[in-house]
């Protein structure tokens, strides 16, 4: 140690004299870390002071905290703790050789990087990065030894620096930021406490700025689950995302092995403004915080989770590459993935009413997760649910299966669009026939995959065939005479065939159950959703007519087509003919909206029939 009023002047063992402008000038936009990484190093000081407590049974019993201050008029910041303090020695050793180091090590590497997101996540900037406000830092520092001398050392942000002993009483050490005059924004206590609360929310040690205390030293994911109430980890949640709903469900992480993570995950409700392109858990290391979006920790489905995770493994500054290729990172999701699965599984059989609303906030995320992640489908798989027809009470595919196995078997009916297809819908319930309803995108792609699956089972779109069950039965028609049933199908369809002019059109006659449907357009499922893959790959210019072959069931039992029969019989073909085009008409409009054209002719002939309807009476 230098001599006491003679203070040791020296050289920062550093080759690369322009250091400090390099590195302010790169890191500028990030230089709010310079906090972060000061306050942990206090608490780190003092968690280091606790272990040499235990250790050593130094019996030093007060509280430990780390205390921010602000001078307005000497423009300072200083960052003071009670932690283990350094001696003159320790600081030529951790100051001026290993931080500086690792300083100069950085601006060797950053010379060949472009990204500056990358060079700050590579570098662990430390002690050094209070240079990125300030203009000068002085250390004053007493070490927790018996019989040491205060240290102070000082440096203007140039590669030397003085060392002197001092007469400091209390243990501990306060870095002194004097803030270059760009940077007064530090001297402001509410930006401080916003850059404290960011970064050190969560640290373990009390941070007191202005003599307030800022931080929750003792975040709940520390605890253990069965000791955390509902009301808390809702708590949580709230101080956490403020302005959010209440959470789905949640998810308390304690693993120890084969690595450390805790964390408590959160599946939010999902509002419209969600941005599903950004991770939102909040990484912590050591609860030291991290960083808010490290996609790489989170299987891609499961992105809209929330919350935070602590992994000490992890170092402090990770970086995009490192998170990427790291082979624990791929671990925890796969920890994530797992533990989501058996949340749900959970959820699915405590209450199926309770678990129904959730699903409508996480089905797309479940089926996409199950598509993507053989692991998950088959963890998974037996809690998917559907809407059904059946009140719009949901089932598992068994469920429905079992129940309509009697009218159909290994076969699901479904409805993707309720109000388009609500003719179809009708015609089922009608026979008591019970529809899965799917209306979200993904469903369609899920139906292909399940069927990919399962092959022994079929899904096909209500209106893509009219089953058995729907059809009349043979004894009815024998009582109504097979001959003359079988001369009408013949006349129907004839007729039918001569007046409808639309291309690929094919007419069938049957006699359906319910008589108050008069005809209805069947698209044949496989024909169907080969075109609408096309169409979803295809630019507007070549899209598939959906309508190129399409099939227009007539229904025989239907009033009105029994009508067109009379006036067919009583050779009022134009009043028939009126009544074919509306049939097919009506029929096509649960498909397709009409171009402006269509819906003229539509209307005209609309307005026709029902001048005719006031004429009769
Ligand atoms: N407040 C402090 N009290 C006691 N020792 C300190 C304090 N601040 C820094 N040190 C010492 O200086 C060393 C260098 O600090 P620096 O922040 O540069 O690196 P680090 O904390 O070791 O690593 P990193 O910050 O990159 O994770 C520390 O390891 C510690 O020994």
């Amino acid at each position: 140690m230098a001599e006491q009023n003679a203070p040791e002047k020296g050289n920062i063992s550093i080759h690369t004299e322009n250091i400090f402008p390099i590195i302010k000038k790169w890191l500028y936009s990030e230089k709010e870390i310079f906090l972060r990484e000061l306050v942990s190093n206090a608490v780190d000081a003092i968690t280091k002071l606790q272990h040499v407590n235990l250790v050593e049974g130094l019996q030093l019993a007060e509280d430990y905290e780390v205390n921010i201050s602000i001078d307005k008029d000497a423009c300072t910041l200083t960052i003071k703790d009670n932690g283990i303090g350094m001696t003159a020695d320790e600081i030529r050793k951790y100051i001026n050789q290993v931080a500086f180091s690792s300083a100069e090590e950085f601006v060797e590497k950053f010379k060949g990087m472009e990204d500056k997101n990358q060079i700050i996540g590579h570098f662990g900037l430390g002690f050094y990065s209070a240079f990125m406000v300030a203009d000068k830092v002085e250390i004053r520092s007493l070490s927790y030894q018996k019989d040491a001398a205060g240290a102070h050392w000082t440096c203007e942000g140039t590669t030397s620096y003085e060392l002197e002993e001092i007469d400091k009483k209390d243990r501990g050490t306060e870095i002194i930021l004097h803030l270059e005059e760009e940077e007064k924004e530090f001297l402001e206590a509410n930006k401080v406490r916003e850059v404290v609360k960011r970064y050190c929310n969560f640290l373990p040690v009390t941070i007191k700025l202005e003599g307030d205390q800022v931080n929750d030293s003792a975040p709940l994911w520390n605890q253990s689950a069965s000791e955390v109430t509902e009301e808390q980890y809702k708590e949580f949640y709230a101080k956490l995302y403020p302005m959010a709903d209440e959470p789905l469900f949640w998810i308390h992480l304690n693993v120890d092995f084969p690595f450390n993570l805790k964390g408590i995950l959160y599946f939010p409700r999902l509002t419209t403004e969600f941005d599903v392109a950004k991770s939102h858990i909040k990484l912590f290391c050591n609860q030291v915080f991290v960083s808010d979006n490290c996609p790489e920790l989170i299987p891609e489905f499961l992105t809209p989770l929330q919350g935070c995770l602590d992994a000490p493994d992890l170092p402090l500054n990770v970086s995009r590459s490192y998170l990427q290729n790291e082979p624990q990172v791929r671990k925890i999701r796969e920890v994530i993935t797992s533990r989501v699965a058996s949340k749900i599984n959970d959820l699915a059989r405590q209450d199926r009413e309770a678990f129904s609303k959730i699903w409508e906030d996480i089905h797309t995320f479940v089926k996409y997760g199950m598509m993507r992640e053989d692991k998950f489908y088959d963890k998974i798989k037996d809690q998917v649910i559907f809407r059904t027809t059946d009140d719009c009470k949901y089932a598992t595919l068994d469920e429905y299966l079992v129940r309509a196995a009697a009218k159909h078997d290994k076969k699901v009916y479904y409805a993707n669009d309720e109000a388009a297809q609500a003719t179809y819908i009708k015609l089922f319930k009608s026979q008591d026939m019970e529809v899965v309803l799917l209306d979200a995108l993904i469903d369609s792609h899920f139906i292909q995959f399940l069927e990919m699956k399962n092959s022994e089972i079929k899904w096909e779109r209500v209106d893509s065939d009219v089953t058995e069950n729907l059809l009349e039965e043979d004894r009815k028609i024998e009582l109504a005479g097979p001959d003359e049933q079988k001369l009408q199908t013949e006349q129907v369809k004839t007729f039918f065939e001569e007046h409808l002019k639309a291309t690929g059109l094919e007419v069938r006659v049957e006699s359906l159950k319910d008589d108050s449907v008069s005809g209805m357009i069947l698209l044949s499922e496989q024909t169907r959703r080969f075109k609408e893959m096309t169409r979803s790959m295809s630019q507007d210019a070549d899209m598939p007519d959906m309508f190129a072959e399409h099939t227009l069931m007539v229904n025989l039992k239907s009033p009105v087509v029994q009508n067109i029969i009379k006036l067919q019989d009583a050779k009022q073909e134009e009043d028939a003919t009126m009544l074919v085009e509306q049939v097919y008409d009506l029929a096509m409009l649960s498909q397709r909206s009409f171009d402006k054209e269509q819906m003229e002719a539509f209307l005209a002939r609309s307005n026709k029939i029902l001048e005719k309807l006031g004429g009769m009476g």
